[in-house]
């Protein structure tokens, strides 16, 4: 497995964020079973403050049941996880303040307008009302759902579900985030101003992780990269030392294989 390098991104000098050595985020030994399923196989990974880390693998890798580990969403079975150095675990709520989170297939509260979701966000986050309303019409008008804002969330269309959960992730400005596919269903004009929001999230002394399938864009956007297969880290270091000489999507498909080979169906020939 490929060493991960320093952070490019140092935080800013005298930033709070700054506990030099510290990753931003860092799993040790997560194991989570489901059934038979070893979902998640004892796990290390350590995302370096002030990357853009990329996560990635394919359906049913264990992405999501790692992030809600990570995140204080899923207990696991063994294994601890870190954010800045506080133990989700034992100390959640001071980890949680660190992290904003978008959770895949969480419910969010879709009886609320989009305005109403994002500002409760910010509240429960101990925000004064004053800033939440700034942040909250500021982020809505950045992601395109200023029209949308008086409406209910149950009555978004997916992307804008996305972006909404994106917002409401974003509003304390936390020092990591954790993001479980924020460019799906998301509209490329919409990717591609979440993407310059992350990038200058990033630049600014933030650290993000997020799970894509996309490889063209892990590799364009991402500092580091995370291959997970089968509940194990198959290779992680930034992208390349991971990609190796090749695209990351060629060598991602090295590393897990192609998934029933080179087959083809016969009767779906015309
Ligand atoms: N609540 C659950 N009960 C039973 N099995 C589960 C549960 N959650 C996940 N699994 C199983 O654990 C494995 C890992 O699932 P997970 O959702 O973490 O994968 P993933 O990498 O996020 O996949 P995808 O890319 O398709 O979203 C899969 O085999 C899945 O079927």
């Amino acid at each position: 497995m490929a060493d991960i390098a320093e952070t490019p991104f140092p935080a800013p000098a005298g930033s709070p964020r700054q506990d030099a050595g510290v990753a931003a985020l860092r799993l040790r030994g997560l194991t989570k079973r489901f059934g038979e399923k070893l979902a998640v196989a004892g796990l290390d990974l350590e995302v370096p403050r002030g990357s853009f880390y990329g996560f990635v693998g394919p359906n049913g890798a264990g992405k999501t049941t790692s992030l809600s580990m990570a995140t204080g969403l899923l207990r696991p079975d063994q294994g601890a996880a870190e954010v800045g150095g506080i133990d989700v675990w034992e100390r959640p709520l001071a980890a949680k303040r660190r992290m904003g989170v978008l959770a895949d297939g969480v419910v969010l509260f879709n009886r609320l307008t989009g305005e109403q979701l994002v500002t409760y966000a910010g509240l429960l986050r101990g925000m004064d009302r004053e800033t939440v309303a700034q942040r909250s019409a500021d982020l809505l008008r950045v992601l395109g759902l200023a029209d949308a804002a008086d409406t209910l969330v149950a009555d978004y269309s997916a992307g804008m579900t996305k972006k909404i959960a994106l917002a409401s992730a974003m509003i304390h400005a936390p020092e990591l985030l954790v993001l479980d596919e924020p460019f799906e269903a998301v509209d490329p004009v919409s990717a591609r101003t979440i993407r310059g929001l992350l990038d200058s999230y990033v630049a600014s002394g933030g650290t993000v992780i997020l799970s894509s399938h996309v490889m063209d864009l892990v590799e364009r956007m991402c500092t580091h990269v995370g291959v997970i297969a089968e509940g194990r880290l198959l290779a992680s270091g930034t992208v390349e030392q991971v990609r190796d000489g090749q695209d990351l999507e060629s060598r991602f498909v090295e590393l897990v294989g192609l998934e029933g080979g080179e087959q083809e169906l016969s009767w779906l020939r015309l």
